[in-house]
């Protein structure tokens, strides 16, 4: 689905990816996990065409889209959810979703706002609000929406939860479950351990620019070592 190699980025004179290798298969929901300033974030840019990728490639569904520009990217399937809730706040939670809806060509079950609706029937109760008025989770959940009505083959969500009551990151990471099972591949990036537990298939964790360590939750879980080391948790 998506394969990144040697991959390297940064900003101006500065480097912050090193050889940024992983791979996502077809229906799999992986984290990239690691201390703040590792490098996640760049790596999400520069997969969407946002940061160029000084060497290494990247390739989709098998197809090459190093350097492409983010719109081709996104038409290729790669729906994202930024870092910071990003909803047009002008707009109510109905236009908002309107905007970024596309049908997906001949894609059985595709994502319309109605099923975004019942994914999430708050932004039903609340579709003719201006999304300025939602509440964090609210929002997060109209970028949510947005992104799935794009119709990826990849949803990509950076620090969707961050900031967002407990109870509120439950409803999200229930409905990234949901997603899941339905067999859509998910790149999270997220601080969350304990709740990724029974969402990811694997962790990998970034240290400086690239992917040190690789495994399951279960692995993480059972090597505090590791955790300290590379986490300091
Ligand atoms: N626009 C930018 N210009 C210059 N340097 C940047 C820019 N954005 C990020 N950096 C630097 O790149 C490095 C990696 O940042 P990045 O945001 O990718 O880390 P991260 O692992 O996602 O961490 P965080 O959880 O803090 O977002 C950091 O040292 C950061 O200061």
């Amino acid at each position: 689905m998506l394969k990144l190699e040697g991959v390297a980025a940064g900003y101006g004179t500065s480097q912050v990816l090193f050889g940024m290798d992983f791979t996502i298969g077809q229906g799999e929901v992986i984290s990239l996990i690691g201390r703040n300033g590792m490098g996640k974030t760049t790596t999400v840019r520069t997969l969407m065409g946002m940061l160029p990728a000084r060497s290494g490639s990247i390739s989709l569904l098998g197809k090459p889209i190093t350097n492409l520009p983010p719109y081709r990217i996104a038409r290729m399937g790669v729906g994202l959810v930024p870092e910071g809730r990003r909803a047009f706040a002008s707009l109510n939670v109905e236009e908002n979703l309107v905007a970024t809806a596309r049908l997906a060509g001949a894609k059985s079950n595709p994502w319309t706002v109605d099923r975004v609706y019942s994914l999430f029937p708050r932004l039903q109760e609340r579709r003719k609000q201006s999304a300025r008025t939602l509440s964090g989770g609210e929002q997060q959940m109209l970028v949510v929406g947005r992104a799935l009505l794009t119709n990826p083959q990849l949803l990509v969500l950076d620090e969707a939860t961050e900031g967002l009551a407990p109870l509120i990151r439950q409803e999200i990471w229930q409905c990234l479950r949901v997603l899941r099972d339905s067999g859509l591949s998910i790149l999270l990036i997220d601080k969350n351990l304990a709740e990724m537990t029974t969402l990811v298939q694997r962790h990998h964790i970034v240290e400086k620019g690239r992917v040190v360590w690789v495994g399951s939750p279960d692995e993480l879980n059972g090597d505090p070592a590791l955790r300290d080391r590379y986490l300091g948790i």
